[in-house]
């Protein structure tokens, strides 16, 4: 069973088909990279997958389940979607703390995570004193909360130091190397490159290009690929 599966999606807003007949799946041990120009449906796929908006036709599931119908989602899905959800008057820990209660988490896996994302020293500063890329640790520590199979990430590089970017990569390399499964939504092609395994590129709403990375590339840059690829879904709708 592939970890996502997301099968004949649509969301209309009105007359307009944010993404129409969207299918693509992600299996368990790969990090899928999902390319697409400003406005061409990935946080509309996104939304729909984590259960905030729904479909209008198809269906998105994480593990089989639409996520709403998933008994205890955050041991399931881990997502980062956007850093800036933070409250801003609340620590770290406090954020993380807030969460775990709400989905039965003991304590212990707060200490554990904010170590994995580097964030320990800095845990019981006020978030609205954290830098950009601080506020993405402590969203990715969010998503791993749970221990959850599937990640589902939002331009998570955002804000990282060089050194972050290198270290989130080996985060999301080993998750996936035991078994996890990882979409990751992206306009940094170096990134993408050098993490992901899959790519699935939405242009206009539907899907154009789907598979391996290698495959797809063929030798070229992903640069050189994407933007020949994308040249006629090229602007925003
Ligand atoms: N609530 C809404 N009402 C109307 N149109 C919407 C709504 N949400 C998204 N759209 C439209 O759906 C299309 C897809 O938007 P979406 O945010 O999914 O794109 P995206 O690929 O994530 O873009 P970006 O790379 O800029 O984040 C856009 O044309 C957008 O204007």
């Amino acid at each position: 069973m592939p970890a996502i599966e997301i099968v004949g999606l649509r969301k209309s807003y009105g007359t307009f088909d944010a993404v129409r007949d969207v299918s693509f799946a992600v299996e368990p041990g790969r990090v899928v990279g999902l390319l697409g120009p400003n406005g061409a449906g990935k946080t509309t796929t996104l939304d729909v997958l984590l259960g905030l908006a729904s479909a209008s036709a198809g269906t998105a599931t994480i593990q089989g389940s639409p996520y709403a119908a998933l008994e205890n989602p955050g041991r399931v899905v881990g997502a980062l979607l956007d850093a800036g959800g933070l409250h801003p008057g609340r620590s770290g820990r406090d954020h993380l703390r807030v969460l775990a209660t709400a989905a039965g988490i003991e304590g212990r896996r707060v200490d554990e995570v904010l170590a994995l994302v580097g964030m320990d020293r800095a845990a019981d500063r006020r978030v609205r004193t954290y830098s950009l890329g601080m506020r993405q640790r402590v969203g990715l520590a969010a998503a791993l909360l749970g221990d959850p199979q599937v990640l589902v990430l939002d331009e998570p590089a955002n804000g990282l130091d060089p050194a972050g970017m290198r270290w989130m990569r080996e985060v999301l390399r080993s998750f996936a190397d035991g078994g996890g499964a990882v979409l990751l939504a992206s306009h940094v092609l170096a990134e993408v490159t050098q993490v992901a395994d899959d790519l699935v590129v939405i242009g206009q709403g539907q899907v154009i290009a789907d598979g391996p990375l290698e495959d797809l590339v063929r030798g070229e840059s992903l640069e050189d690929f994407y933007l020949n690829l994308t040249a006629e879904t090229e602007g925003v709708r």
